[in-house]
């Protein structure tokens, strides 16, 4: 998706401070003076996350480059010097995803957030849940404007079977009276199996009674909507409880999530991972061999690399399991599956691993990897034991095998 910014404002010294924000923020930025150099740009068809363009310029004064913009079907941002309530009105009604005021360059602080925001947009996708056609249209017009994809339901219980179908679903926005199943009763099903971090619910309703919000609130919905209601709160509560859901995922990698290799660390592995502790299941034992000679020979940086090269490749072998960075060169693979396809599955890693070289300086190092693997019955611990006994033996064998009986 499109980096690129157009940004039209006849002052030279606010265009240059656009500029520099922007482009510090990792935008591609068009700079244009006026409507007729906006035109000129407008001319070679640059493919724009958005455009943030002066209300007036000297060769357009009335507003006349918004429709030069939005006839190209572009999402456009509104800078004003004054707030006038009937032009926010006729920009809002023309399709303007929002207005700024430039009284100050510190009033300006809202836009650089809202152009994170139309990027981060496009990876989430949202389930519009009402009986009224009207109103879902309504809603996936205003979500699609702002980048973010949208699918529709016309109850809760449609809404449950798209959500089963779907897990790539964010965020699900939803009215509360519909046939089949109500939105209320919707969202406490779903609050059984999936948590607010990872599927946001916003409520919209235009009941009129007093308790709705509270009810929709304590269902396990994150926020709440009285309809009808304005395109700015629209925005304002979509975007929040995106930002919100967007914290809480990051906060939920950095907890889990092995810096350096980006596998999961034991954390995970004893957490998240660990649903199904009961189940009989695979567990793989890797370490690298020698590897302190890694480290001793080559220097910290190069023992870095070899770690990550290694857990590359597992995840090109193992791309549906869990794989955990267990301890500094140890990792952990959990799979359901069959036993033996698992066994020759990490052979035939086993030998890429011995095969793929990390070039330093003049040379080609080379490590291999021991392993040991289990299918007992058994809690995870009693798994991992079982495997790291085993892994043990490989290191005592020899090295650079896999002992899995
Ligand atoms: N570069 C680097 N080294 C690490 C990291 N974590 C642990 N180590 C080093 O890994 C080495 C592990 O060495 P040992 O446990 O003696 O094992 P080994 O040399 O691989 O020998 P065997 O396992 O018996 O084949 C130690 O020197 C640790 O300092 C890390 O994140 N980066």
């Amino acid at each position: 998706m499109s980096k690129k910014i157009l940004v039209v404002e006849d002052s030279r010294a606010f265009r240059n401070y656009l500029n520099q924000i922007i482009t510090q923020a990792g935008y591609e930025v068009l700079l244009a003076a006026s409507y007729e150099e906006a035109e000129l740009i407008l001319s070679s068809k640059p493919e724009l996350l958005c455009a943030v363009l002066d209300y007036c310029l000297p060769d357009a004064q009335d507003g006349e480059i918004i429709d030069l913009l939005l006839v190209q079907k572009q999402k456009v941002i509104v800078l004003t010097a004054m707030f006038q309530e009937d032009i926010r009105e006729k920009m809002l009604a023309k399709g303007v995803l929002d207005y700024l005021l430039k009284d100050s360059m510190a009033s300006v602080s809202y836009l650089l957030p809202l152009i994170n925001r139309l990027t981060n947009n496009q990876h989430h996708k949202c389930l519009v849940v009402d009986d009224s056609i009207t109103v879902r249209r309504h809603v996936v017009q205003l979500l699609e404007h702002q980048y973010i994809r949208t699918l529709q339901a016309e109850n809760g219980q449609e809404a449950i079977e798209i959500i089963e179908k779907n897990p790539d679903i964010t965020l699900v926005l939803t009215d509360h009276d519909m046939p089949v199943k109500d939105g209320i009763t919707m969202i406490h099903e779903l609050r059984q199996k999936i948590d607010k971090n990872q599927l946001a619910i916003l409520g919209i309703s235009g009941s009129d009674a007093n308790t709705i919000t509270a009810r929709f609130l304590k269902a396990g919905a994150n926020d709440f909507l009285n309809k009808p209601f304005n395109q700015e709160e629209f925005y304002c509560r979509v975007h929040q409880i995106l930002e919100m859901k967007e914290a809480n995922t990051e906060l939920f990698r950095m907890a889990n999530q092995d810096a350096l290799t980006g596998l999961w660390n034991r954390r995970f592995l004893f957490g998240d991972a660990c649903g199904d502790c009961e189940r009989k299941r695979n567990i793989a034992m890797l370490d690298i061999d020698f590897f302190k000679k890694v480290n001793d020979n080559y220097g910290h940086d190069v023992g870095d690399a070899t770690i990550v090269m290694v857990a590359n490749i597992l995840k090109i072998y193992f791309p549906n399991d869990v794989i955990a960075r267990f301890g500094g060169e140890e990792f952990c693979i959990k799979a359901d599956g069959n036993f033996d396809d698992f066994v020759t599955c990490l052979e035939k890693m086993r030998q890429r691993v011995e095969r793929t070289p990390i070039p330093h300086q003049e040379e080609n190092i080379q490590v291999t990897i021991s392993i040991g693997v289990s299918n007992v019955e058994g809690n995870l611990d009693q798994q991992i034991k079982v495997a790291d006994d085993r892994l043990y033996e490989a290191k005592g064998n020899g090295r650079n095998q896999t002992v899995y009986q």
